[in-house]
């Protein structure tokens, strides 16, 4: 599952752990972003924040892991590279890549989207306030799966903290311990 994990919450955490369940995975690679280029726009928090804040999530389950692949990366991220990077490493396991209702609307547009189609399947995951069903996609390469409801964004969480807002139950405690430790968020940065 990637992500820009800015901070991960209980959305992304719920949604591959039912993800893992429907699809019998062994385990779930989290890889947070390098630099996430279709959010070039926008402030993202340097990466070794990102993948710590998603190793704290992730401590707990012993089938969730979270790859540098994609920091220890120069330059823009692309998945094609992260997927060339994980089947490398795991030559001989099937890849399942999962991927939000939103960010699946956008997929048509991610580098070497033909070739992206070989190297593993794509499960994308329900998400209050996207619709998901005419996708015109390739029903063989895309399969839909709807997760519970979790109608949680990073994009809030960052507001939240900015506004002094509690962002406990959103996000695992040890995140919201870890933002306050390193006073992540606290300027306004939309
Ligand atoms: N609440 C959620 N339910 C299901 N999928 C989610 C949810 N939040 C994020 N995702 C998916 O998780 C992946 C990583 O998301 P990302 O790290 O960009 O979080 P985000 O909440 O969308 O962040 P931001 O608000 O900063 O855009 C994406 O595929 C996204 O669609
Ligand atoms: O490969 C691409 O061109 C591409 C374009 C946009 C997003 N992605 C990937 O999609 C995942 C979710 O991205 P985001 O920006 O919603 O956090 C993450 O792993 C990104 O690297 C990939």
């Amino acid at each position: 599952m990637g992500g820009t994990f800015d901070p991960i919450h209980h959305g992304h955490l719920v949604a591959a752990s039912e993800a893992a369940s429907r699809f019998g995975l062994d385990e779930v690679v989290f890889v947070p972003t390098g630099e996430p280029w279709q959010k070039a726009d926008k402030q993202v928090s340097p990466a070794e924040h990102r993948y710590l804040m998603t190793v704290v999530a992730t401590a707990s389950n012993p089938r969730f892991t979270v790859s540098r692949v994609d920091i220890d990366r120069e330059g823009p991220t692309y998945t094609i590279d992260t997927l060339r990077d994980l089947r490398e490493q795991r030559p001989d396991d099937e890849l399942f890549f999962i991927t939000g209702a939103d960010a699946l609307a956008q997929i048509l547009s991610w580098k070497d989207i033909g070739e992206l189609w070989d190297l593993a399947h794509f499960i994308g995951v329900t998400r209050p306030g996207y619709h998901l069903s005419e996708t015109g996609l390739p029903d063989d390469k895309v399969t839909l799966q709807e997760v519970p409801a979790m109608a949680i964004s990073s994009t809030d969480c960052r507001q939240r903290v900015a506004d002094g807002d509690p962002v406990w139950y959103l996000v695992p405690d040890g995140v919201v311990q870890y933002i306050n430790k390193y006073e992540l968020y606290t300027d306004d940065r939309e």
